[in-house]
């Protein structure tokens, strides 16, 4: 169960975006995935979430293969990606209805989904009236809509202010009890709130994949250890 990815290897052309990457996570794992910029986070979290095709490699999603099976596999896994793509245009419940609409989950799911992600007093607003951090809930209620026992975040707490920071993260903890979840994030603060364990990227490999109390043990903090990691 959970997630194995053997030797996923991926080139955008000359440019080597992912090197023989291999790990699995466990069910119930709650992983940081970091990295410098053009380290290969995106493109990894992308290869599993079947949003691109790898060159080489595989990834199994509770023992199922993405590459044989995307339709399976990808009803498994919620999504955030970066910059949370939204249609600005629509109401909150009415964007919610229309994902539910395209998974084919039942109408009551959206209002509990709603209500777990902290938006019932904000559904009948339009999305591009809502903060940003209120946006992000959004985001994360698409990615939950579907119950899936995989999350993928990339950088959920991009460009929020301390408030909404803490929202989202308490947020994330919550999901987190319940789900396995991949989060890509810069602000290690973040990871050594939410998460276990650590897969750090750099130059499209994997250069640590440990407990986070390790790095501990190595290194003066998490800081320290991605820069000694990653120059
Ligand atoms: N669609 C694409 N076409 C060409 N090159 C790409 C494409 N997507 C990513 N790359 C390149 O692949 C490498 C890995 O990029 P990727 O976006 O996966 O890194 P990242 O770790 O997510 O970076 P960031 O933190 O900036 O989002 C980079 O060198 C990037 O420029």
């Amino acid at each position: 169960m959970g997630i194995v990815i053997k030797d996923l290897t991926k080139k955008y052309g000359n440019q080597l975006a992912l090197n023989k990457v291999s790990f699995s996570i466990e069910q119930g794992e709650v992983v940081g995935l970091l990295g410098p910029n053009g380290a290969g986070k995106s493109t990894l979290m992308k290869s599993i979430t079947n949003a691109i095709i790898p060159d080489n490699g595989e990834i199994l999603v509770n023992n199922s293969s993405v590459n044989t099976n995307p339709i399976e596999t990808k009803s498994q896994i919620g999504f955030l990606q970066e910059n949370n793509p939204l249609y600005m245009d629509m109401y909150v419940k009415e964007y919610l209805e229309f994902v539910m609409n395209i998974r084919g989950e039942k109408k009551q799911r959206v209002a509990e989904v709603i209500a777990e992600v902290g938006l019932t007093p904000e559904q009948h607003k339009k999305i591009n009236q809502l903060s940003k951090g209120y946006k992000q809930r959004v985001g994360l209620a698409q990615a939950i809509l579907s119950k899936p026992e995989i999350l993928i975040l990339d950088e959920p707490t991009n460009g929020l202010d301390p408030n909404q920071i803490i929202e989202i993260r308490e947020l994330i903890r919550e999901i987190g009890k319940n789900t396995t979840i991949i989060l890509s994030t810069h602000i290690m603060q973040e990871v050594e709130a939410l998460c276990s364990r650590v897969i750090l990227l750099n130059k499209g490999e994997i250069v640590a994949d440990q407990p986070i109390e390790e790095f501990k043990g190595q290194y003066q903090n998490l800081e320290d250890a991605f820069q000694a990691l990653t120059k």
